[in-house]
């Protein structure tokens, strides 16, 4: 062998290798360390071999392309610990590239066509898969004992914060159900169903305000960003005491441009957990979408903490200002800070995309919107009747019928809902595939809710009719397993603000189309369909074209 190679490319060699098999055992998500890593073995063949200094560059070039080699190498070879998980060979070398997927905002259809292809277990990733399997998320997201959430979960927020409701679940924290579970009780009482019950003296006259601008503007409107106006209004009074006035002032403070493009960057850097401190660290960090959502967050808590705790809003108790013994401890302002963020994300898009996809549903489907309406103004015909009275939407066959079947067909989060192995936990057997430590699933609910074995027939198609009582006698082969159902997720860190979602989509639906007649501005319903399905953008909150619209007031008639 030293007939072949020198002393020192032997070394480089070694050195590559020791360095991957530190980098596989310990995962180091520090810029520190990993310049530590780049440098340490060439600077000790540089002093061990008495080389010159000038010799240092071309060793690191030499050091990295091995750590390289050897890395991509591993992560197709049979050695590795996925190398059962069926996928392209292109996704399983890095996560590279199903972060660009998701910088595209097309990962949803690209997922559907991976599963079509590999099946219900797809890599896509060197520590990632996606798993489209009801019984598979059943036993992750567990009723009891599920799996953390995965440590993609890092990247929401900067290298420091205590970690939200949402990523104090992840397997990085060092006890996360324990976290979670702190920090969830404290959420839970702000969605008990009498707290829901109190909100309405915020929702009702954002609805009814809603209601009225969408009905003032001349000509056509989007109303998917009327929608996103709304919502987001209502997450200010959830908050922050009010504030945004987007149905007023519509988006003059630019915070949809804050999300719209902190979503794209975090739903890739996700998939490089390695990446965001690296980013952070960058001059000019200042401006990255990040930091600017950040920033936004910790601006509205100020605003919300100087106004002192006068209205019991959703903020009173993850503030924990409905605490008032002195010596319980109470959530840190960091803590404050990263639920306030899951908050103005889970409160504001999820709802409107629902929204808008039902409205979209409903004007490609006149037969069906005509049904709706007639159920809606038989309910609400006549002296007395309460268009706000939320108990009885709840119970309308149809109008719930529409709305779980748009969450079936277009939930808001498409293609992730994830869980991770945790270090040191030996791996996991899921519905018949062994998963090992630190692997990221996956749960794309999208796919899971128009696989067949779950929804029959036709499961792409978007038929309310699937859930109403008779639904068994009336259709063929009919399948409806409700496991494979999951636009709020399931178990423990399932959607905390479902029943409070559910109540905002029924009354919204439910008024637009006893108030208003709705058509699409697009006459062409093939194109309309074109359009918006090109719109739809999965960055993990789904973005959306224009949904233009025609409103016209109606007089509803029995
Ligand atoms: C149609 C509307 C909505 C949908 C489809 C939806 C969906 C989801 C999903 C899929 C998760 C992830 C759960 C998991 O990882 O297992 C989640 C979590 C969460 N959502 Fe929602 N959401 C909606 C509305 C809302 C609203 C209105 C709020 C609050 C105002 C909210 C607050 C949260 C919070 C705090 C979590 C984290 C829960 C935890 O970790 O325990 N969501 N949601």
């Amino acid at each position: 062998m030293e007939k072949y190679l020198s002393q020192e490319t032997t070394l480089v060699v070694v050195g590559g290798l020791f360095t991957h098999l530190i980098f596989n055992r310990f995962e180091p998500h520090r810029p520190l360390v990993w310049a530590f890593l780049f440098l340490a073995a060439p600077l000790a063949l540089v002093r061990g071999l008495h080389l010159p200094y000038g010799s240092l560059p071309s060793l690191v070039l030499k050091h990295l392309s091995i750590l390289t080699l050897s890395v991509v190498a591993y992560r197709l070879s049979p050695l590795h610990p996925l190398a059962h998980v069926p996928g392209p060979i292109s996704l399983k070398f890095s996560n590279l590239v199903i972060a660009y997927h998701s910088v595209r905002g097309k990962r949803n259809d690209y997922m559907e066509k991976l599963h079509k292809r590999y099946g219900k277990i797809v890599r896509i990733g060197c520590d990632q898969v996606s798993f489209a399997d009801a019984e598979a998320a059943k036993v992750c997201m567990g009723t009891n004992k599920g799996l953390p959430r995965s440590i993609g979960y890092a990247t929401a927020e900067t290298a420091n914060t205590p970690g939200s409701i949402m990523t104090s679940y992840a397997a990085f924290y060092p006890n996360p159900t324990q976290v979670h579970a702190e920090r969830r009780a404290r959420w839970a009482l702000g969605f008990t169903s009498k707290a829901i019950r109190d909100f309405d003296k915020f929702l009702l006259p954002r609805v009814e305000r809603l209601l009225r601008k969408v009905g003032e503007q001349k000509g056509a409107l989007d109303l998917g960003k009327w929608f996103g106006y709304f919502t987001f209004d209502f997450m200010g009074d959830l908050f922050f005491d009010g504030g945004f006035n987007m149905l007023e002032d519509q988006d003059k403070g630019g915070f949809w441009k804050i999300i719209e493009e902190f979503a794209p960057a975090i739903a890739s850097l996700y998939y490089l957990p390695w990446l965001t401190p690296v980013i952070l660290a960058l001059p000019g960090a200042d401006d990255a979408p990040i930091n600017k959502f950040v920033r936004f967050a910790i601006k509205c808590v100020d605003g919300r903490l100087a106004k002192g705790n006068t209205v019991k809003d959703v903020f009173y108790y993850i503030a924990g200002e409905h605490i008032e013994d002195e010596d319980k401890p109470k959530p840190s302002r960091e803590v404050i800070d990263s639920d306030v963020q899951t908050g103005i994300i889970g409160g504001s898009d999820t709802t409107a995309s629902a929204m808008a996809n039902t409205v979209f549903c409903l004007l490609l489907n006149p037969d069906k919107l005509k049904k709706l309406r007639q159920e809606v103004d038989a309910t609400f015909l006549g002296e007395g009747v309460d268009l706000n009275d939320s108990a009885k939407l709840a119970e309308l066959p149809y109008l719930n019928a529409c709305i779980n079947e748009t969450l079936r067909v277009f939930p808001p989060v498409q293609t992730r809902i994830s869980r991770g192995v945790p270090r040191g936990n030996g791996g996991v057997h899921v519905a018949g595939v062994y998963l090992p430590e630190t692997t990221s699933i996956d749960f794309p609910p999208r796919v899971i809710h128009r696989d067949p074995d779950y929804f029959s027939p036709s499961p792409d198609s978007w038929l309310p009719e699937r859930w109403l009582p008779d639904a068994e006698s009336t259709f063929d082969q009919y399948i409806m397993n409700m496991d494979g159902f999951m636009p709020f997720s399931v178990g423990p860190a399932n959607c905390v603000g479902r029943n409070l979602a559910m109540r905002e989509m029924r009354l919204v639906i439910a008024q637009l189309v006893y108030k208003y007649d709705v058509e699409a501005a697009e006459k062409n319903p093939k194109e309309f369909e074109r359009q918006w399905l090109a719109g739809l953008q999965d960055h993990q909150i789904l973005l959306k074209g224009p949904l233009n619209v025609v409103l016209t007031p109606r007089v509803a008639t029995a």
